[in-house]
């Protein structure tokens, strides 16, 4: 598919200034290319030079690699028939021959790296190479070998720690499984317990370490681990004495340095806990594996559907798919089979209900939380339907009277969101005049628009203004703070600790008279109120420097946010980012009900269209 809106390089010559024409090469991807070529110091084919514009492009898209096997899949647009497109084969001898793969005389450097793997022959940019390859070896590293756990002991805390009759198998699985691996996959769509378990998790392995247990809670972002943070507090067991911050912190890593910690100086944690793993990127992954002590445990939990990384990898759903994982090779007896793990738990395999692949892939140290403790059954059976990629049956149960949560509305049919979006504006401002921060806050989360696009009729811009019509906001309200306001934060800023993503509203402030609570004279007399996990906190106006009002927000934006209700707006057939993931992670943020807005053709593309991120990590790699 190519790429909308592409610039096109003038000074292009040849069959890389087709591709650029035809919109499925970037400007940036021929620059580099370019810089890639004066690095051989040799001349480069034209085949070859295309392979490593593609790589380039497959990189900037998401991917690690270029998967050679898939470029066909370029060429199915109307504008790209001018396009001669060589075959896999063709591009892949291009290369092994050029001195991009080869190396030269002029210039050893090899910035391609070709390798061959179970989806075909893989053309990647070194350095994507190198993570990658730095990521598999430590993983397999870690996984040849065990901590040293006594199963009696495990068993112990095990039991004394998960006291609820609601504790599944799998929960108690997973501390069984974290307490015996160094790397633990803890994979689950939302409200499937991942915190709860993690939370547990930390409580079992402090009872067999004893005090002092070192912990190192982190995620991609400043919202995540702030969110992080509450959660494990509002799930512990015990008291959290880990305070939760971004990767980049854990490791000391700022803009345009390497991080402090590193191969040569690791963190000094026994465990670590990485929430919202989806979201990182390749390169993060590799730098904080590099910086992990051998005899750590570390915990990666996130939900592999969801959307993945704005940078290249998709690292969590890579871990979870991984094939071929090695076997722990020495261990002192420690439990570290499925079987075992189960017998630590006190339970039969044979009584349990569950999936054999998720009990295999206990022995790869990846538990997949399966058990919905949040939303309804409808909002379950859609998000399954989506991920399973099967169109008719979303759209049946999208479509069917029995399922009374989840339903599709035609984009000409908007009588009831307009309904829905009144009465979730009446709520905001009624507890917002009395200063009713919690109401309000409740108020705001009880509905909320997504949308897949920032610009156009059926983007963010277009429905905020569609929804500010619809509530009578006035030209002044637009112009300033005013009671009501729905909030969203658009950068960190530490001084506050609000983080970009947060969103918030506007009430009446303390000295505000009931009469003008409708109107204050000033920001002086509004408060904002934000809530993180289960405090309520009042800022001043004048504190917050990077706010817009928050009418709908991008899908993409809505990560890591549960909204009661949510009206998802399906961009137009054809949009580059309509795809399974971003439905299913539209979906699942609501928790009772959930509206789409489309047409069943749109809908049925979306579940159709998967993220493709090659990625070479799943299986294992060998030389051309
Ligand atoms: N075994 C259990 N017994 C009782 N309540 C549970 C259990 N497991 C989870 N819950 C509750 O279910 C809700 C969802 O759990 P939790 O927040 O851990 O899910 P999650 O997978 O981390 O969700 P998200 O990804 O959205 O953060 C919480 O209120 C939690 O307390």
């Amino acid at each position: 598919m190519s790429t909308p809106d592409v610039q096109r390089v003038d000074s292009a010559t040849g069959t890389l200034a087709d591709w650029n024409a035809a919109g499925l090469l970037a400007a940036a991807d021929l620059h580099i290319t370019d810089r890639l070529v004066r690095m051989c110091g040799e001349s480069v084919s034209d085949d070859a030079r295309l392979g490593a514009a593609l790589a380039v492009r497959a990189v900037r898209l998401g991917s690690t690699c270029l998967a050679l096997d898939r470029i066909g899949e370029l060429a199915a647009g109307e504008d790209t028939a001018e396009i001669e497109m060589p075959s896999p084969g063709d591009l892949l001898d291009a290369l092994a021959a050029s001195p991009l793969v080869a190396g030269s005389d002029a210039g050893p450097l090899c910035p391609l790296v070709v390798r061959d793997s179970v989806d075909g022959p893989l053309v990647y940019l070194q350095k994507y190479f190198r993570q990658e390859q730095t990521i598999r070896e430590i993983l397999d590293r870690r996984s040849r070998t065990a901590p040293s756990v006594d199963t009696a002991a495990l068993r112990e805390a095990i039991a004394a720690v998960y006291s609820s009759p609601d504790d599944g198998a799998l929960q108690k699985l997973a501390a069984a499984v974290a307490a015996t691996r160094w790397t633990t996959v803890l994979a689950g769509g939302p409200g499937t317990g991942k915190t709860y378990t993690v939370a547990r998790i930390l409580a079992v392995l402090d009872r067999l370490q004893g005090p002092g247990l070192r912990i190192g809670l982190c995620a991609p972002t400043g919202r995540a681990a702030a969110q992080l943070q509450a959660s494990v507090e509002a799930e512990s067991t015990l008291p959290v004495t880990a305070h939760a911050v971004t990767l980049h912190s854990l490791l000391g890593w700022r803009p345009g340095s390497n991080p402090r910690y590193g191969r040569g100086r690791t963190l000094p944690h026994d465990v670590i806990v990485v929430d919202e793993t989806s979201m990182l990127s390749m390169t993060a992954m590799s730098r904080l594996l590099d910086a992990v002590r051998p005899d750590a445990r570390v915990v990666f939990v996130g939900d592999p559907h969801q959307l993945a990384s704005v940078e290249a990898g998709a690292v969590l759903a890579d871990l979870v798919e991984r094939t071929d994982v090695p076997a722990t090779a020495e261990t002192d007896g420690s439990p570290t089979t499925p079987t075992q793990a189960f017998d630590a738990v006190g339970l039969d395999p044979a009584a349990e209900d569950l999936d054999p692949d998720d009990v295999a892939r206990m022995a790869d140290g990846v538990i997949t939380l399966r058990r919905q403790f949040r939303f309804g059954g409808g909002i379950s059976q859609v998000a399954a339907a989506v991920n399973a990629g099967d169109p008719d049956a979303v759209l049946e149960l999208v479509t069917s009277p029995e399922i009374g949560d989840v339903e599709l509305v035609a984009p000409d049919d908007l009588d009831g969101v307009a309904g829905d979006i009144l009465s979730w504006g009446r709520g905001l401002r009624t507890a917002a005049r009395r200063g009713d921060a919690a109401g309000a806050l409740d108020a705001l989360d009880s509905h909320r628009v997504l949308c897949a696009h920032r610009e156009g009729s059926w983007g963010v811009r277009g429905w905020t203004t569609r929804i500010t019509d619809w509530l009578g906001t006035t030209e002044a309200e637009h112009m300033g703070w005013y009671v009501g306001q729905p909030i969203l934060v658009t950068a960190n800023d530490r001084q506050t600790s609000t983080f970009n993503g947060d969103t918030g509203v506007v009430i009446a402030g303390p000295d505000t008279e009931p009469q003008r609570a409708n109107r204050p004279d000033s920001s002086d007399a509004v408060r904002v109120a934000f809530r993180r996990g289960g405090e309520v906190r009042l800022l001043h106006p004048t504190q917050l420097a990077d706010v817009v009002s928050v009418h709908a927000m991008t899908i993409h934006r809505s990560q890591g946010s549960q909204f009661d209700q949510v009206t998802v707006v399906l961009p137009p057939a054809g949009s580059e980012l309509l795809t399974r993931e971003l439905l299913y992670t539209a979906i699942t943020r609501a928790r009772s009900r959930v509206r789409i807005v489309g047409t069943a053709d749109v809908l049925t593309a979306a579940v159709n269209r998967r993220v493709q991120r090659a990625s070479g990590l799943r299986s294992t790699l060998s030389a051309i």
